[in-house]
């Protein structure tokens, strides 16, 4: 920096040698004259007391010394080229742009005023930019101005910039009570200046006052005829008093009809014309509004429609006593604003609409969407807009919602796809490329003989069984012949830690380990209403390389059409009957039932009444389904060991058991299914009937019926070829996929998982989702209590009979304590008397043991809460000796509550029909004496 300085103090210097050629600043400046020394003196502002050449000399060298290259910029500048050395711009203007205004002036006539004026006019302006023309055109317009101002004087007036004449003058109004002056403004029409500069000042003179009295005068009549219009009848607007206030108030430069009015008397006059109006002024409009409503989907929206006037506009209206259109406007732009409103809404609903079109989203609720938003949007801002912002705002919100929905829907369209081709849920059973044998035959042809052989045979495999005594049986058949087997059924395991095969109930099977024979026993049960859907899930999913079927001729329609869609093998073995079973010609007495006859019924009530009436000759063993596995078992032993001579059951037996039957009756020929009483099908006449002459026990069979009737149907019934059974066949979710149902419906709720799975499931193969009624009648129990998906699941499946209000009250007890994670104490029944006397205490009985059932199937499923299974399993041994007892002893038959006669189990009333009708004859002392009495005699 102070290197650059130096240089220009250098520069300075030579310059100013240059200058005093070739001396320096002290001595050159010796010989300057004293005008310029002067003249530098001032430039410098400096003070001195006297300007003597010699004190001059003197200052100017001491400040070129002393100050810095500012000063001495100022003197070399001053020196060298005297029109830079001006010190600041409040200077007077240099001289040669002064030169060259003088020297355009000197060509034009001027006097010194203006002169003067014209150098104050360029002052500003750069020398370069100074022309003859602008300084001459300047010229003329001050001498016009000039002349303007002196018109204006004269004339009282003023000239705008239209060259109009602008200027106040008072008038009188007339009106009806009182008149008044009033200062208005009067403009003349534009004037032709230009021609009028040609004239002399006096002539203008003359002209523009003409000009402005017939200004006043046209003036003066408007005035009159204004008066005249609001005078002259009365105003359909505004009274005397309100026209003069306004036109007193008038501005002076305002137009007559312009005249502005008060806020109040325009809102007080809307109201006199029409509806509530709300007025609002803004510096040169009013704003009238009027509140209007809206019905948009069953909400009424309100909000204001506006109109604006122009001030003079709608005063002038109102001055001339027409009507404004109010009404009209506020309607046409509310029409507007509807239809507009109206379109923006349709077409945000189109495209929700479109968003959602996957979606099954109720009209209603895209309504609601929209009123959620736009409702308050117009309730505060009072204007039935619809903004783009908040077009978008909507279908962001909107799209959020749905969102979600529509993940759930493409999860769950996956989902759908993935059960609708059920086979895919069984990998394992895919890889194996598995071969199906199918045993086909009629009852007792040694069909599932043969197939337990070649499970025998096999290094590992499944047997899979209708119902838990044949599960026993396959156990004990499989054990006898030297394999290792385990038992698996709902209610009890043997496990044999070596086991290479496994026996189970068909709702037990594995389908996570491969075996090499898989047997899966009555494959036409897959029929079957409720429980079908074990035997398909089995023929889809068993995990065997050979799986052989046993069942009737009636499922080999349905087997095939499995098979195609499984897209596996099929071999197809017929068997023949190996004994002949004859059906009876005529029906059998009760009286000559022969031993080793079997007589089957549709009821616990008609099994225990035949046993009852059976009794008084035979020995009896009864076989009907509420009793545990353990009592049917040893009343079936009693029989087969020839104990018993006449088994009594109901169609508990017709499955697999083999019995030594010669004969078998039917008591009935109809039964009631779960839904209607309903004549037997062939199919179970045949399976039933199967049961007599089995192979091994007796040469033949027959079957027959006890009254003639039921004889008719079942002869039918027997030769009746045996119907395909129907496809689809049902299918049911397993736990692996309750828990993916849940999981993509995002719910723990299993009454939900399964009834999407019966509702929702369309597959591709042959089948349908299977009756779950009475499981979903559990699963409504089960979300009762806050539980986990996999316990609810199970909890769902278990055996609970909820038809007994025992069990209903004893399941839900166990529930809450599993919710709890605590122990579940089995209670054992107190002494039980040696048998029951009563049918309900036989009832009593048969519940407890399916309480024990309930028990002993859950300890399975959660072994740390159930853990009293020794004191259960103990409990249901001496309860079967119990029923047992009871069952043998007959001691619980029905008597007549006054003579004690022996009643039918069927029979509906307390008291036999001769005491009832005794009763009825009205003995008057109908004591219960009187009636023993009669009875002795
Ligand atoms: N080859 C055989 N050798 C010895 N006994 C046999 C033979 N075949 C079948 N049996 C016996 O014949 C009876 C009936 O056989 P199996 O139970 O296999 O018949 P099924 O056709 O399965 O009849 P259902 O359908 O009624 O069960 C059984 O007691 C069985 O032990």
């Amino acid at each position: 920096m102070a290197k650059k300085k130096k240089k220009y103090l250098i520069k300075l210097n030579n310059k100013i040698r240059n200058y005093f050629n070739g001396l320096p600043f002290d001595e050159g400046i010796a010989n300057v004259d004293d005008d310029k020394l002067i003249e530098l003196i001032m430039l410098l502002e400096l003070n001195l007391d006297s300007h003597e050449h010699d004190d001059m000399v003197r200052a100017l060298r001491r400040v070129w010394s002393e100050e810095g290259a500012g000063t001495r910029e100022l003197i070399v500048s001053y020196l060298t080229q005297s029109h830079k050395a001006v010190h600041t711009s409040k200077r007077s203007a240099p001289l040669d742009k002064v030169e060259k205004i003088m020297h355009i002036l000197d060509e034009v006539e001027h006097s010194r005023e203006e002169e003067n004026q014209i150098l104050d006019a360029f002052i500003n302006v750069k020398s370069a930019k100074i022309t003859q023309e602008k300084v001459v055109g300047k010229l003329h317009y001050l001498r016009m101005k000039g002349r303007l101002a002196i018109l204006e004087k004269s004339l009282e007036v003023e000239f705008n910039s239209l060259n109009e004449m602008e200027f106040y003058h008072s008038f009188i109004f007339s009106l009806k009570a009182f008149d008044f002056n009033k200062l208005l403004q009067c403009t003349t029409p534009p004037l032709p200046l230009d021609e009028m500069w040609e004239m002399s000042d006096e002539k203008i003179l003359e002209k523009l006052k003409k000009i402005k009295e017939e200004t006043i005068r046209v003036r003066t009549e408007e005035i009159e005829q204004f008066l005249r219009s609001v005078n002259e009848k009365e105003h359909p607007f505004l009274t005397d008093e309100q026209i003069a206030t306004a036109l007193k108030r008038m501005p002076p430069e305002s137009e007559l009809y312009h005249a502005p009015l008060p806020l109040e008397l325009i809102e007080e006059i809307l109201h006199s014309i029409s509806e509530k109006y709300d007025v609002f002024e803004s510096a040169d409009h009013l704003i009238i509004e009027k509140e209007k409503f809206h019905d948009l989907f069953g909400t009424t929206l309100f909000y204001d429609t506006s109109v604006s006037y122009e001030k003079p506009l709608f005063y002038s209206l109102i001055w001339r006593g027409v009507e404004p259109p109010v009404k009209e406007d506020i309607n046409r732009v509310n029409d507007d604003l509807l239809a507009h409103f109206k379109v923006a809404i349709d077409d945000l609903l189109d495209e929700m609409k479109e968003l959602s079109s996957k979606l099954d989203i109720e009209e209603e609720t895209l309504h609601e969407f929209i009123i959620r938003f736009v409702e308050p949007q117009i309730r505060a801002s009072h204007t039935l807009k619809f903004k783009e912002k908040s077009r978008r705002r909507i279908l962001f919100h909107f799209g959020e919602y749905i969102k979600p929905l529509l993940e759930k829907q493409k999860r769950e369209e996956l989902l759908a796809k993935t059960i609708r081709d059920f086979k895919n849920l069984y990998p394992l059973a895919r890889e194996l490329k598995r071969k199906i044998i199918f045993h086909v035959g009629p009852t007792n042809s040694g069909k599932t003989y043969s197939a337990l052989k070649a499970l025998t045979e096999a290094s590992t495999g499944y047997y899979l069984a209708p119902l838990r005594l044949l599960a026993l049986e396959g156990y004990e058949n499989l054990k006898r012949e030297g394999v290792h087997v385990s038992l698996i059924t709902g209610e009890e395991e043997i496990i044999d830690e070596e086991s290479t095969h496994i026996s189970s109930t068909i709702e037990m099977m594995n389908n996570a380990v491969d075996v090499d024979v898989c047997v899966i026993d009555e494959i036409q049960m897959i029929s079957d209403r409720d429980r079908g859907w074990a035997w398909a899930n089995a023929l889809i999913g068993a995990p065997a390389k050979k799986v052989i079927l046993t069942g009737s001729v009636n499922a080999l329609h349905a087997v095939e059409a499995l098979c195609e869609y499984l897209g596996e093998e099929l071999e197809v073995i017929h068997f023949e009957r190996k004994n002949e079973l004859k059906m009876m010609k005529h029906p059998v007495s009760m009286k000559k039932i022969e031993p080793q006859t079997a007589v089957v019924a549709f009821s616990r009530r008609d099994v225990l009444s035949l046993k009852q009436q059976l009794s008084e000759r035979y020995s009896v063993s009864v076989v009907y389904g509420n009793l545990s596995p353990e009592v049917r078992r040893e009343e079936a032993r009693r029989f087969r060991e020839g104990e018993s001579q006449i088994l009594v059951s109901t169609d508990a037996i017709a499955m697999g058991l083999n019995l030594p039957i010669k004969t078998l009756l039917f008591a009935k020929d109809n039964k009631f299914d779960g839904l209607r009483r309903r004549e037997l099908l062939p199919t179970e006449v045949q399976q039933i009937a199967g049961r007599a002459g089995r192979y091994g026990f007796e040469e033949k069979g027959y079957v027959g019926a006890l009254d003639p009737n039921a004889l008719d149907t079942i002869t039918k019934a027997f030769h009746a070829p045996l119907p395909d059974i129907e496809l689809p066949v049902s299918v049911m979710a397993s736990l692996e996929h309750v828990m993916l149902i849940g999981e993509i419906l995002e719910t723990e709720n299993i009454t939900t998982i399964l009834g999407f799975f019966a509702d929702n499931m369309e597959f591709d193969g042959p089948f349908m989702a299977a009756n779950i009624d009475s499981m979903l009648e559990i699963a409504a129990i089960v979300d009762e209590y806050e539980l986990d998906l996999k316990t609810r699941f199970y909890l769902a499946c278990a055996p609970a009979s909820i038809s007994s209000p025992y069990i209903e009250s004893v399941f839900h007890r166990y529930i809450k304590q599993i919710e709890a994670g605590k122990k579940v104490l089995y209670i054992p029944p107190r002494d039980l008397p040696a048998f029951a006397q009563t049918n309900d205490m036989l009832l009593n009985a048969e519940d407890r043991v399916r309480e024990i059932s309930l028990y002993l199937w859950l300890s399975f499923k959660f072994p740390d809460i159930f853990e009293d299974t020794d004191k259960a399993l103990q409990a249901r041994v001496r309860l079967n000796n119990y029923i047992e007892n009871s069952l043998r002893q007959g001691h619980f038959t029905k008597k007549c509550r006054k003579c004690g006669k022996v009643l039918d189990f069927s029979y509906r009333f307390s008291i036999c029909d001769s005491c009832h009708s005794l009763s009825k004859r009205g003995s008057g002392s109908s004591h219960r004496g009187g009636y023993r009495g009669r009875r002795r005699r």
